[in-house]
């Protein structure tokens, strides 16, 4: 059987797809419902029950059977968590609580500030002294109002926010089904690295310790490790054989310099090339490779090729895959003034972007070299600029950055 693998200098959108594509979604497991904030639900969350499950009063006051006062106080006052068994006929009053169950025969409810009460014991009657109320389920709140019993209140592939287990428990769950995370496994790759201080000459402060842990972990991957690699082919081959992690991310080395040893490191410890670099600046040299289903994605040590073309094109929709999420969403906004592209190669542009009475305009950054941040740190999306580049006013595709 032929392989459809390597994919070699793909164009940046099947690289894209193809990552996501790649990557069978994880096993799942239960926890208890407030554990699941910020797992992604493995099947989708239904309502357990008609929600709210009963019919209720959203004001304290009084429950009358009819539209037109007096109305004669009975016994059998609704609070909360208790079930009034009486029937209301048109000319009935109970008294009830914010969240009590409305008796049968209610015709609306009155809030307790618009009404008056007068005469007393059995002889009590209560008044509406606004015209306002009641009116016909005035105050109700209707069982089921929120969701029918079964309906789907969150899909599976959602990355639960606090509101969604809120719901979920309100629907009656006690647990939920989520993704096993996915470990992940940084190794940052050269000699010339400095990890605390000012970098003299010949040195560059890391810039990838700083970031990744936690960039990888707002994707969705669980960080089991950092290490940094001298640059031999003996210790990269090393790090990448004893990695157990499920996605094991280098930075450096993807080159053809004469310490880029990453190709033949991964052909030593029998790993697949999946993507062998891509149609896309800054972040060419970026790859992908498997072994079973381990992953080994490769970023280049320029630290700007490394979050377009690794995190943002290959890992994240790799991660997203591991997770059973869709592939992140490319939206689409005018450009405010031209960009420019390689012709052969798609360019990935950190951008500002306005909206203009509801359009969104994107504006190229400035410091987009592939060995600078700062373009990126002042960022709030990037667009995807198509091979030759795009004109004033004219429409890209753009993604949302992962923070
Ligand atoms: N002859 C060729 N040279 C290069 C090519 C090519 O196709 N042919 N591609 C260029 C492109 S594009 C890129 S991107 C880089 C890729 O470089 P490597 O992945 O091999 O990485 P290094 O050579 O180790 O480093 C490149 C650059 O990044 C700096 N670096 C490395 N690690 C870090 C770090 N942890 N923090 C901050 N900066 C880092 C390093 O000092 C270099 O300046 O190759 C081009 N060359
Ligand atoms: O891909 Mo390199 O990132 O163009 O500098």
């Amino acid at each position: 059987m032929t392989s459809e693998f390597p994919l070699i200098e793909p164009t940046w959108h099947i690289a894209h797809q193809t990552a996501h594509t790649v990557a069978a979604a994880l096993h799942s497991r239960r926890v208890p419902v407030a554990d699941g904030v910020g797992q992604v639900l493995a099947t989708d969350v239904r309502s357990l029950i008609d929600l709210p499950y009963d019919t209720t009063s959203a004001m304290d006051g009084w429950a009358v059977g009819g539209s037109q006062g007096p109305w004669r106080v009975v016994d059998g006052a609704a609070l909360a968590g208790h079930v009034s068994q009486v029937t209301l006929t048109p000319k009935d009053a109970v008294l009830i609580a914010t969240g009590g169950v409305v008796p049968s025969g209610t015709f609306g409810v009155i809030r307790r500030e618009f009404t008056e009460v007068f005469g007393d014991g059995a002889d009590s009657f209560v008044r509406a002294t606004h015209e306002s109320e009641p009116f016909a389920n005035s105050h109700v709140r209707p069982c089921g109002d929120e969701a029918r019993r079964d309906e789907i209140l969150v899909p599976a592939g959602t990355r639960l926010s606090p509101a969604h287990t809120a719901l979920a428990a309100m629907a009656g769950h006690d647990t939920l089904e989520v993704r096993c995370a996915a470990s992940c496994e940084i190794l940052v790759l050269g000699d010339e690295v400095l990890r605390s201080g000012i970098p003299r000459s010949g040195q560059v402060r890391d810039a990838f310790e700083p970031q990744f842990a936690a960039y990888a972990a707002l994707l969705g991957l669980e960080v089991s490790g950092f290490r940094f690699i001298p640059d031999t082919l003996e210790a990269t081959t090393q790090a990448l054989a004893t990695s157990s992690a499920r996605v094991v991310i280098s930075t450096g080395g993807t080159a053809a310099g004469p310490k880029d040893f990453l190709h033949t490191a991964l052909e030593t410890v029998g790993a697949q090339m999946v993507i062998d670099s891509i149609a896309m600046r800054p972040g060419h040299p970026n790859l992908l490779a498997r072994r079973g289903d381990q992953f080994f994605v490769g970023l280049p040590g320029n630290p700007l090729s490394a979050s377009l073309g690794g995190m943002l094109t290959l890992v994240r929709p790799l991660a997203c895959g591991l997770l059973g999420m869709e592939l992140p969403e490319l939206t689409s906004a005018l450009t405010s003034t031209s960009i420019k592209a390689p012709a052969h190669d798609t360019r990935l542009v950190p951008v500002t972007s306005q909206n203009r009475s509801g359009t969104f305009f994107v504006t190229e950054l400035p410091w987009l070299n592939s060995g600078m941040m700062r373009g990126l740190a002042n960022a709030d999306a990037v667009a995807v600029i198509p091979p030759g580049g795009v004109g004033e006013r004219e429409v890209v595709e753009v993604l949302a950055l992962a923070w």
